[in-house]
Parts: C-alpha cells; structure tokens; sequence
C-alpha cells in the first residue's frame, strides 16, 4: 500500500562544525497496517514522516501509495492525513468548523456532509461540544477533534507524529484504542511515531526500528520487540549493560 524506495534526504550543514545528515529508507506497508515508528531522539523518524507528507522534497527514490506515485504531489494533494503533538486546530473557529474543515477548507458543506460532520464528532465522543472553541476543551479533547477531522478527509494513510505524548496514560490508552478501532472500520494504513515501546505493542502489528537516518530492522511487532535480535535495538529498548 505505501512503498519508499530508496529514499534519500541529506541535511545541509548549516555551521562549519557540522557534518551533513544523510538519511535513506525503504519499506513497505500493507493496507491496514499500523506500524510504530521508533527510533533514539535524532534517529530520523519525523523527517521521515515530513518526506512523505512532501514538506521535504528528496533528493533521490520514490514514495507510492497503492502503486501510485506521490512524489511529484503537493503535501495538500498526497492522499494521506497526518497528525501533529499539538497545534492541530484553528483556535478560532469551533470544534464543528475544525472537523469541517477536513471535508471543505472553505466550510460550505451540504446537508449531507454537515451530517458526517456529526457523524464525525460522535465517532470520537464529542458530539456534545460542537460549539466550543478549542481553547475551551481539554488536550484529549483537542486531539479527538484533530483525529476527527483527519478520519473525515477518507484519506488512506495516516501519519501520527507523537501526537498522544502530552496525555496522561489512561487518555493515551483510550486514543491508542480509538486510533485503532476507526483505522480497522476504515481500512487506512497508519504510521505512527511513539516513544513508548508499551503503546506501540498496545496498537501495532509492525514496527520499523530508525536509528542514524536509516531503518535498522523492521518487521513483526511481537518479534522485534519481544525477541530484538540487533545490537543496536536491543541498547535502544535498554536490554543491554554498558
Ligand atoms: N532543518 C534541519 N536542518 C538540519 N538538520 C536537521 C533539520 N531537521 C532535523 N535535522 C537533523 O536531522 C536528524 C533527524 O532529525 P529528526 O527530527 O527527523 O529526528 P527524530 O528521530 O524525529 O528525533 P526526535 O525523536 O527527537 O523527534 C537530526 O540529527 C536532526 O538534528
């Protein structure tokens, strides 16, 4: 379903100390795959996420997404959604406007799709808060908005960037699980971000271990994190003595 082939990034120096960041990926996913990325802090793992989501363009390889590749496509164009730690929503406008923003950016919707807006808001549990503004919500709140208005654009791939971290670990559990259960009834694909080997075996079947700018292991989660055979992921998940 989403295949990177031979993706190449390199960061630029930007003081004379510094050396280039080489990065280079490859993997595939299947369609309803939800694979956790992870990786030490520096691994790679966001650039990753913002080559595929083309707010970094790369310097070789191809991204496709059901055969078809985005590569030559504008971020709003990639059939693909994609979700940050914070800064989701449009603090101006109502928990209603910013899920309805997922299907108009210019918020003149039918009878019909005014209903999948609700039908949107209910799916997360907030039907009864389509009139607050953001700043009036919690941050799990905040975050079931953002995930609702993702899950209306019907896109079938779902890019998560930590965006559970700031939340207590019940809340997290519960998006973890909400996360999980809208992708099954979907079908979307999800890559997702985590720094919690817990969470990713909470929602995951796959996981790609990035350290240095490159995919160190990927395969089964249970595998790779129950039975981490590589050095370097085994002193990432700190099964190793110094
Ligand atoms: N704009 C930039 N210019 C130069 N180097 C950058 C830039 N952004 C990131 N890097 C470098 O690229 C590498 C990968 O960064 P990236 O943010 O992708 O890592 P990460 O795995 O997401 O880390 P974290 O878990 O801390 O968020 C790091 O060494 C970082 O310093």
């Amino acid at each position: 379903m989403l295949d990177i082939n031979q993706l190449r990034y390199t960061y630029q120096p930007q003081h004379q100390h510094e050396h280039p960041m080489p990065l280079s990926f490859n993997f595939s996913l299947q369609q309803g795959d939800i694979a956790a990325l992870i990786g030490p802090s520096g691994a790679g793992k966001s650039s990753l996420l913002a080559l595929i989501a083309g707010f970094l363009q790369p310097d070789s390889g191809d991204i496709s997404i059901h055969q078809q590749s985005i590569i030559t496509q504008d971020p709003a164009q990639r059939p693909l959604s994609m979700l940050f730690q914070e800064h989701n929503l449009f603090p101006h406008l109502t928990v209603y406007e910013n899920i309805a923003l997922g299907v108009d950016p210019r918020l003149k919707l039918s009878a019909q799709q005014q209903q999948h807006v609700r039908d949107a808001a209910v799916n997360v549990g907030l039907e009864a808060y389509l009139t607050r503004l953001p700043e009036q919500l919690s941050g799990g709140q905040r975050q079931r908005v953002a995930l609702a208005r993702c899950l209306i654009r019907q896109r079938p791939l779902l890019l998560l960037d930590e965006p559970f971290s700031a939340l207590d670990p019940a809340l997290r559990n519960d998006m973890l699980k909400l996360v999980q259960q809208l992708a099954q009834q979907q079908a979307i694909t999800v890559l997702m971000i985590t720094h919690s080997p817990d969470d990713a075996k909470k929602i995951a079947n796959k996981c790609i271990f990035v350290d240095n700018g490159e995919v160190k292991a990927f395969g089964n989660i249970d595998t790779l994190l129950n039975q981490p055979q590589q050095l370097d992921l085994r002193h990432y998940l700190g099964l190793t003595t110094i």
